[in-house]
């Protein structure tokens, strides 16, 4: 069963190294092969000078020292040349692995991505990825190098004295089950040992992702202690491993030991009784050493591979995690509903839409919305209602339980995500900004933009100005998540780069809320320009902003509760007249005459 793992795990270890296996193998086995080489050509150099020394034929000194000119040369030629050659093939390979990883992640569905923390996900990229060079290089040159010299050490015993040759193999058959026995606790520790090296790096992300919070509510201490609860884990659990492998060590020790003791007392009592030659024995005893050390190495290489094998796990669950579908269902009714049609002036649609994010909850109730084309609608109503829901919804982030989702007519399972995304430009409440300069983050909108599109774009958001003024204007590179711009500024480069998308649809969760009045003024301006001559769907979390939406959807419990423009659901008095009373007093000021 073990074995059956180990070939399955070394199998799926080599399938990376596929494009380039070929160069890979020459360059690792010719490495090891000149490597092993060594200590056989030198138990025949040692043999030729004993016999040097007992027969004084100067034959022997010479076959001596061609010998070990020729382990020289190999040594210093061949060797260097296959280390390149299989280095690079594994610098290539990982750098393949981490690709694949990173696309990979990038087309997991939404839902898939978000139930993993990012510090396990990283984790996986960095530790886990290192872990395996370890496998590609050390221990599979370690094992290779060993299998080699013990077949030709026994191969060389057998000619000697086949008795010697037996005694060897069953002393390694004896360690190889012991290694074994090894190996398999081994597999656990170090499985654990990169879970808990995941969980230390979540913390350690939580703790900078949250480095404001931390200060600001003193939580140093506590989020120090998990850090260092979670440090404490991985070194307990790494001593653990390093006892595993001191007490496997020491087994193979006493076997390597005893072999080689046993060997030369034999050996000297026929020396003695003149039943062999000092040379033939000089070679047996240094061809045992190598044999000895084969347990020794092997058994540790075999049991450290163990720790790659774990990581190679981990890579394979994200690896092997279904990626998102090219397109969802066309429609998901639910039995005892009627068939759903579309209304075809709509730009968006929600018929009967039912959705939770996991079977014990439902977030959206039968939802029926409609979003006209060339229209604002917007969605308001109490916290955790559904508004960004529906949002998540339409950008097919999510499938719908039940229901249809209709875009411009046509079922959202008619479109790819792709073509769906295409359709939309989403402007989230927390601007996302990537490493690299203002222009690149605009330019994310349209790849393909030239500087003087981006320079519009900018200006129509009423970023240009701010832009201008930085130290190198367009060009200047923003800190992580652009730490280095304000709020408003975040906002109005997300808002340019919505507008040089030019989507024809406009998806808004309002920010407004979290900025101060003169950038909320900006940003307002910015979102009238991205709004004009498109379909809207804005999520608004002041109503003062969305009075003059076309269409107001008070969003609550998963239902439409109130649909109509400002005026109508004030004449109403319902949620939204009873909303609009509650932010009037919190907030008089944000009332417009
Ligand atoms: N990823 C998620 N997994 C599980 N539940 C979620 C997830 N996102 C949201 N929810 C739950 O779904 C419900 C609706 O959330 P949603 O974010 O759509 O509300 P909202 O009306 O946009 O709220 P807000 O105005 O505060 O942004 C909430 O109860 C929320 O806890």
């Amino acid at each position: 069963m073990a074995f059956k793992q180990g070939f399955d795990d070394f199998r799926q270890l080599m399938s990376f190294m596929k494009p380039r296996s070929k160069l890979y193998y020459i360059g690792l086995f010719g490495n090891s092969f000149t490597n092993a080489s060594v200590p056989i050509l030198l138990s025949f150099v040692l043999r030729y000078l004993l016999d040097f020394v007992v027969n004084r034929d100067p034959a022997e000194l010479y076959r001596a020292i061609y010998l070990v000119c020729g382990t020289f040369l190999a040594l210093s030629i061949l060797s260097p040349l296959c280390s390149y050659a299989y280095h690079r093939c594994v610098k290539l390979t990982l750098a393949d692995i981490r690709l694949q990883l990173f696309a990979h992640i990038g087309q997991l569905p939404y839902r898939a991505a978000e139930s993993r923390h990012s510090g396990d996900l990283i984790s996986r990229m960095t530790n886990d990825v290192q872990t395996l060079e370890k496998a590609y290089t050390e221990y599979m040159r370690s094992i290779i190098l060993e299998i080699t010299m013990f077949v030709s050490s026994i191969v060389i015993l057998l000619a000697l004295d086949w008795r010697f040759a037996m005694v060897a193999v069953g002393l390694t058959l004896l360690s190889a089950w012991l290694n074994a026995k090894f190996a398999g606790r081994m597999r656990e520790i170090s499985g654990r040992l990169q879970e808990q090296t995941a969980r230390f790096t979540e913390r350690l992300s939580d703790l900078l992702t949250g480095l404001q919070v931390v200060k600001l509510f003193a939580l140093k201490g506590k989020v120090g202690r998990l850090c260092s609860e979670a440090s404490e884990s991985v070194s307990e659990t790494g001593i653990k491993q390093g006892r595993h492998l001191g007490l496997q060590d020491a087994c193979n020790f006493f076997i390597e030991f005893a072999a080689l003791g046993g060997m030369l007392v034999i050996g000297l009592l026929m020396v003695s009784w003149k039943q062999m030659e000092l040379g033939t024995l000089g070679q047996i005893v240094q061809l045992q050493t190598g044999i000895s050390a084969v347990f020794l190495q092997l058994g540790s290489a075999v049991s450290l591979m163990q720790n790659s094998f774990a990581s190679l796990t981990r890579i394979r669950e994200i690896l092997d995690e279904q990626g998102e579908p090219e397109r969802f269902s066309e429609t998901f009714a639910a039995p005892d509903q009627a068939p759903i049609a579309a209304s075809p002036e709509a730009a968006l649609e929600f018929s009967g839409v039912s959705f939770g994010y996991d079977s014990s909850r439902t977030v959206l109730r039968r939802l029926n919305l409609t979003v006209e084309e060339g229209r604002t609608t917007a969605l308001v109503g109490p916290s955790g209602g559904g508004k960004s829901t529906v949002m998540k919804l339409l950008l097919g982030f999510y499938p719908p339980d039940e229901g249809m989702v209709t875009i411009r007519g046509k079922s959202a399972g008619h479109y790819t995500l792709a073509e769906i995304r295409d359709f939309m430009a989403y402007v989230p409440q927390e601007s996302t900004l990537f490493h690299g300069t203002v222009a690149d983050n605009i330019r994310f909108g349209s790849p393909g933009a030239s500087m003087e599109e981006v320079e519009a774009a900018a200006k129509a958001a009423y970023a240009h100005s701010f832009i201008t003024e930085l130290t190198g204007g367009y060009d200047t590179v923003l800190g992580e998540r652009g730490v280095n711009l304000s709020g408003g500024q975040r906002q109005r480069l997300a808002i340019a780069r919505a507008l040089l998308k030019n989507a024809p649809i406009l998806l808004l969760d309002e920010a407004t809320s979290a900025l101060d009045a003169e950038s909320e003024h900006e940003v307002q301006q910015a979102v009238q320009a991205l709004m004009r001559g498109r379909t809207t769907l804005v999520i608004a979390h002041r109503l003062s902003t969305v009075e003059q939406a076309d269409v107001i959807c008070v969003i609550a419990d998963g239902e439409v509760k109130e649909k109509g423009t400002h005026e109508q659901l004030l004449a109403e008095g319902g949620h939204y007249a009873e909303l609009y009373q509650l932010q009037f007093r919190a907030d008089p000021a944000g009332q417009p005459a």
